[in-house]
C-alpha cells in the first residue's frame, strides 16, 4: 500500500461522510501494520458538537476492534489547500501514533502535502507523561 493507493481509499472513504449539516465531506485512511485499512468518514450530528471527524471515525474503528498500530494516515477534503487536521485529530493520532508516522493530506485538486504525527502536533501531552506522576506514588 503506497501513498497513491492510501489517498486513493481516504476518497472512498470520504463517500460515507454524513454531513447534512456541513456539506463538507473529509475522508481518512488509516493503514495498520498489519497492511488492513481503515476508512474514516466525518459523522455530523443535531447537536453539533457531537460530530466525529474522520479522522478519529478511521482511528476508532480501528481501535474498537483491537488495532493499535499504525503505519500512514491520508485526509482528503475538498479544500483549497491539502486538508488540515483539527487539533482534536491531531491529539488522538499523538496517543496512537509514533511521531515520525507519516501522513499525507490532500485535496480534490491532487495538492498532496506530506507530513508527520509529530510535525502536526509538536509538544503533545502523551501517555508518558502521565507515567512520571504514576512512578512516584
Ligand atoms: O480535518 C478535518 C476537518 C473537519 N472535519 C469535519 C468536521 C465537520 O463535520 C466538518 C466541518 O468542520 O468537517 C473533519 O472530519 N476533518
Ligand atoms: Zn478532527
Amino acid at each position: 500500500m503506497n501513498m497513491e493507493q492510501l489517498l486513493a481509499e481516504s476518497k472512498i472513504a470520504r463517500e460515507k461522510a454524513y454531513v447534512p449539516y456541513s456539506k463538507f465531506q473529509v475522508g481518512a485512511a488509516l493503514l495498520a501494520e498489519d497492511g488492513t485499512v481503515y476508512h474514516g468518514c466525518n459523522i455530523e450530528n443535531a447537536g453539533y458538537s457531537m460530530t466525529n471527524c474522520a479522522e478519529r471515525t478511521a482511528f476508532f474503528k480501528a481501535v474498537s476492534e483491537g488495532v493499535k498500530s499504525f503505519k500512514a494516515l491520508a485526509v482528503v477534503a475538498d479544500t483549497d489547500r491539502p486538508c488540515s487536521p483539527c487539533g482534536a485529530c491531531r491529539q488522538v493520532m499523538a496517543e496512537f501514533c509514533a511521531p515520525d508516522m507519516p501522513v499525507y493530506l490532500t485535496n480534490l485538486k491532487g495538492d498532496v502535502q506530506q507530513t508527520t504525527v509529530g510535525e502536526l502536533l509538536p509538544g503533545a501531552f502523551t501517555p508518558e507523561d502521565l507515567d512520571y506522576a504514576a512512578s512516584k506514588q
